[in-house]
Order: structure tokens, then sequence, then C-alpha cells
């Protein structure tokens, strides 16, 4: 299977603090990686160097052979990278279904000027816009919720709606950082099966996962960062069972 990402030797400094000291790892096409170690590790500042919300201080990231380290996040997304958040970041006095249409790629004439002097063709994108937010909540399964406001729907549902608008932007590759943090059993159950379904539909995807038997779950090849390194990389078998890296997760606080 082709390399999608490969992340070379990346490091990046906080003053003092090597958060990311020499990262190195590759995903494949059509393959789900879990991001796992403990607290600290770096995982978040590896999301935030591949998405352009940090420029790596060396090292390279390359998207299908592509450099894109150090480029603006806007690109990064137009590229086809796109990631969800720790903490949900939904716009929540608006309903679902505009929640979505704000992340779908932006067509041209869809600004102001246009809406004024070519009304027809804006309500046409706007038709269009949402026919397609439609298609995407029933992917994940929040069709039913659609005009519902963000503040309405359980803690679930809102996850499930942070993964919608991560698959607004057609995106190839998806970053979701802890999506099932804070579900209950049931909500897990269906988050863990979207991931799976993304996966099938083709879809490339880096989750950062605490949960080891989500993990062994849904991971394709799981990568293992420490203090700013990757000391494992490969099949979610061989890497969990080691037990000088299940050292090093349990006494890092989890
Ligand atoms: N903006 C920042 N300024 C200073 N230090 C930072 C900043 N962001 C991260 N760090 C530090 O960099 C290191 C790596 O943090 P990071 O958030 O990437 O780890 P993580 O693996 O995502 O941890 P967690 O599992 O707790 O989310 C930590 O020591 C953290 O305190």
């Amino acid at each position: 299977m082709e390399t999608l990402l490969d992340v070379g030797n990346v490091t990046r400094s906080f003053g003092g603090l090597r958060a990311l000291d020499g990262c190195s790892f590759a995903l494949r096409q059509g393959q789900v990686t879990c991001l796992v170690g403990p607290n600290g590790a770096g995982k978040t500042t590896v999301f935030d160097c591949i998405t352009g919300f940090l420029k790596p201080d060396a090292g390279s990231i390359r998207l299908s052979g592509e450099p894109i380290a150090g480029l603006h996040r806007r690109d990064i997304v137009r590229r086809g990278i796109a990631r969800s958040f720790q903490n949900l970041r939904l716009f929540e006095e608006m309903t679902v279904i505009d929640n979505v249409i704000v992340c779908l790629a932006d067509e041209t004439g869809n600004d102001p000027i246009t809406a004024i002097l070519r009304p027809f063709h804006s309500q046409a994108v706007l038709k269009r816009k949402t026919e397609q937010a439609r298609a995407i909540l029933e992917t994940v399964g929040l069709l039913a919720k659609a005009d519902h406001l963000v503040t309405a729907i359980s803690f679930g549902q809102q996850k499930l709606l942070c993964i919608a608008r991560v698959l607004a932007t057609d995106a190839e590759l998806l970053l979701l950082d802890e999506p099932t943090s804070g579900l209950g059993a049931t909500a897990l159950d269906t988050m863990v099966a979207l991931i799976r379904r993304l996966s099938g539909l083709g879809k490339t995807l880096l989750v950062v996962e605490h949960n080891t038997r989500i993990v062994r779950d849904i991971a394709d090849q799981v990568v293992f960062m420490h203090q700013g390194r990757v000391l494992a990389a490969g099949d979610p078998g061989d890497v969990l069972e080691r037990r000088d890296l299940a050292e090093i997760y349990f006494g890092g606080g989890h």
C-alpha cells in the first residue's frame, strides 16, 4: 500500500522543552493508525504540526511526496487533511446541519455580492450544500437531528457531529483527537463502527486513542510515542504486547 503521509525527523520545541524530538512515522493510504503514548508524549503537537497549527523547527512532513510543513492551515485542508479536536469546537448556537454546511468546501460565486447579483445561483448552491450536508449526517447517523441546536443533542452525538464536520471538508486524511473519550458504551460502539466505515470508504485515519481495547479494534498500525519520539510503530498486537512500552504507558499516568 502506498504511503500517504510521511513524517520525517520532526522536531518542535517550546522554550527549552522538546515536545517533538526527531519524530518519524508513515501512514499508508486507507489504513487506520492509532497514535498512543502517555500524557505529554507529543501526540497533539504531532497533530498541530501536520495540520499547520504549528511549524516544525526541523524535519519534513510530506503528503503524497509533497512537502507541507509550514504551509498555512487553510492550504493544508485544501490539500486534503482535516482534523477534529479534543475540545469539540462546535458552533453551539447553530443547528446540527449548519455546523456541517459551514465546513463544506467553498464554491466560487457564493459570496454576499453574488448573492445579491445572482440570487438564483446562490439559492442553488445552498440547496446543493444542504443535500451534501444531509448525506454526511446520514453517514454519521445524525440525519434525524439535522435541525436540532447543538446544545440539544447528547455529548456522544456532538462527537459524531465533529466527525461529520471533518468529512465535510472532503479530506482524504482524517486526524481524530480522542474521538471516543467521554463516551458511554452505546455511543462508543457507534463511534468505533463509524471509524471502521470511514476506513472502508477509503479514508486514511490517524487517531489518538487511549483505550487499548479500542486500539486493537480499529488499528491497522500503532505508533507509540514517548517524550517526543516514536519508540515503536507496527502491527497493533506486536506493539501493545511489548512490556517495556506498557510500563512507560501505564507508568505515565494512564
Ligand atoms: N503551547 C505549548 N507551550 C508550551 N509547552 C507545550 C505547548 N504545547 C505542548 N507543550 C508541551 O509539549 C509536550 C507535549 O505535549 P502534547 O500536548 O503534544 O502531548 P500529548 O501526547 O498530546 O499529551 P496528552 O495525552 O496529555 O494530550 C508536553 O510536555 C506539553 O506540556
